[in-house]
């Protein structure tokens, strides 16, 4: 292991001597930077991770697809610290360098790395040949998955990847979904593109989705965009300010989906970020009272600012925005007008219908649930051999659960209660019924 080392640092001493005058090299920060996780992953599954000098090393967080969650067990992942190092590739010697930028670590409370990639001779062709080698391995493990990106501070981080949820296990009205499935999919066509190219009208689409807690908002946020293979973008308005909204926004990729939930927690102020008001500095107390505000301000998101990010030329093309909420009535006019907000969909509580599905959903086979890539299939109930007690179990199931009543999740809730056992959860719901009817203190419409 000493002489190894030893030889290795020669090498890499060696190499920076030449690097500057015969180095073709490329660099990849990681703020937002898909490019610089493909790279760590590709370098970690080959061990590079451990063997680099220094090595930073971290509980995988997130799955690789197929892997099964193994209850207590927590993988480790170990990518290339502060250093370099040097590995061969197609016959190319190649070093990795990274340096960490530890003032601006401070500034921005997150990781600033950067990455160089070197390898001898004037062409950067063997390192961007590494690189596409990167990006095809990491599209195979994103094959039929959906990247989820969440917000930290304005940065955006990869937080999961994760199987695509079959639209038929979002079990809603039935023309709602396929209302929202055909406007993305009439969107999404090249003709469509074509037609806003040749209008040069902003490419772009909104949708608001309402509706009470637990009836699938986000649920079915998350499904469409894996149904159209679409990576998602996910921002909590609450924990989010116009600053971070404006860079977040500008650091999109050209086509995805941006999910704002809770939508009516935006301040419905129409100012924008206190550093663009002019009079902060006066002392009289109204002057000091607007200051107070405006600073409350700065940590949220305000109508003008996000109205800005909707409109502004920051907007990609092809971004699909699609916001949430559970109190439509409290939204301005000027956030869900056409052009910001192009269909709204209202996902109730549960129908009839609705709560029939519920049960054949958690108890009918497997089988019966769509699968992702196939499109929007229903539970083709006729086309599967469904045991005709577990219908008539269904329609007594829906009969005694009243209507608009429970959300999907307060009665897939229950029924879990009851998993692999239908009889079980028909004989107790009335009770359990009865027992939510008081706790909401609603009264009992059947
Ligand atoms: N229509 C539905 N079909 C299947 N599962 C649902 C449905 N609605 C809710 N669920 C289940 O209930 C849970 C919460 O759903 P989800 O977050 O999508 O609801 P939401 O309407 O976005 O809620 P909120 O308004 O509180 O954000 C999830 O586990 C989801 O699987």
């Amino acid at each position: 292991m000493g002489l190894f080392s030893l030889v290795h640092s020669y090498i890499n001493r060696l190499l920076s001597l030449v690097e500057p005058f015969f180095g073709a090299k490329i660099h990849i920060n990681n703020d937002n930077n898909e490019a610089y996780g493909m790279l760590s992953d590709w370098l970690s599954k080959r061990g590079f991770g451990k063997s680099a000098r220094a090595s930073r090393v971290s509980v995988k967080n997130i799955r690789n697809p197929g892997d099964i969650i193994k209850m207590g067990k927590k993988i480790l992942k170990f990518q290339p610290w502060e250093g370099s190092f040097s590995f061969w590739y197609r016959g190319h010697l190649i070093t990795y360098n990274t340096t960490i930028n530890v003032a601006q670590c401070q500034i921005t409370e997150s990781l600033d790395e950067e990455v160089s990639l070197t390898s001898l001779g004037w062409s950067t062709d063997i390192l961007k040949q590494l690189m596409n080698e990167c990006r095809q391995e990491y599209l195979e493990t994103v094959k039929d998955k959906i990247a989820i990106f969440e917000n930290n501070g304005c940065y955006w981080r990869k937080v999961d990847v994760r199987d695509v949820r079959p639209l038929s296990t979002v079990i809603l009205n039935q023309s709602n979904k396929e209302l929202l499935l055909e406007d993305f999919r009439s969107f999404l066509s090249a003709d469509t593109q074509l037609w806003y190219a040749q209008r040069a009208l902003p490419y772009r689409r909104g949708y608001l989705l309402y509706g009470p807690p637990g009836t699938g908002k986000s649920s079915l946020s998350f499904s469409i965009a894996g149904e159209f293979d679409l990576d998602i973008y996910v921002i909590s308005i609450p924990d989010c300010t116009d600053r971070y909204l404006r860079e977040l926004f500008e650091d999109l990729p050209q086509t995805c989906v941006v999910l704002l939930e809770d939508i009516d927690a935006v301040g419905m102020s129409r100012e924008s970020d206190p550093d663009e008001d002019s009079d902060t500095n006066s002392k009289d107390e109204s002057s000091r009272r607007r200051r107070v505000q405006s600073l409350q301000k700065s940590s949220e998101v305000t109508l003008s600012g996000l109205l800005n990010v909707l409109d502004g030329v920051t907007s990609q093309d092809g971004r699909i925005v699609i916001m949430t909420t559970n109190h439509r009535e409290t939204l301005d006019e000027a956030l869900i007008r056409p052009g910001r907000i192009d269909r709204q969909v209202l996902l109730p509580l549960a129908d009839t219908e609705v709560i029939r599905q519920l049960f054949m959903f958690l108890f009918g086979p497997v089988e019966a649930i769509g699968d992702a890539k196939a499109g929007l299939k229903e539970l083709e109930e006729e086309k599967t051999e469904i045991d005709t007690a577990l219908r008539s179990q269904a329609h007594k199931f829906a009969f005694i659960v009243p209507a608009s009543t429970f959300s999907q999740a307060e009665i897939i809730s229950y029924l879990l209660l009851h998993k692999n056992d239908p009889d079980g959860a028909l004989s107790h719901c009335k009770k359990w019924v009865d027992e939510k009817i008081s706790e909401k203190r609603l009264p009992d419409n059947k």
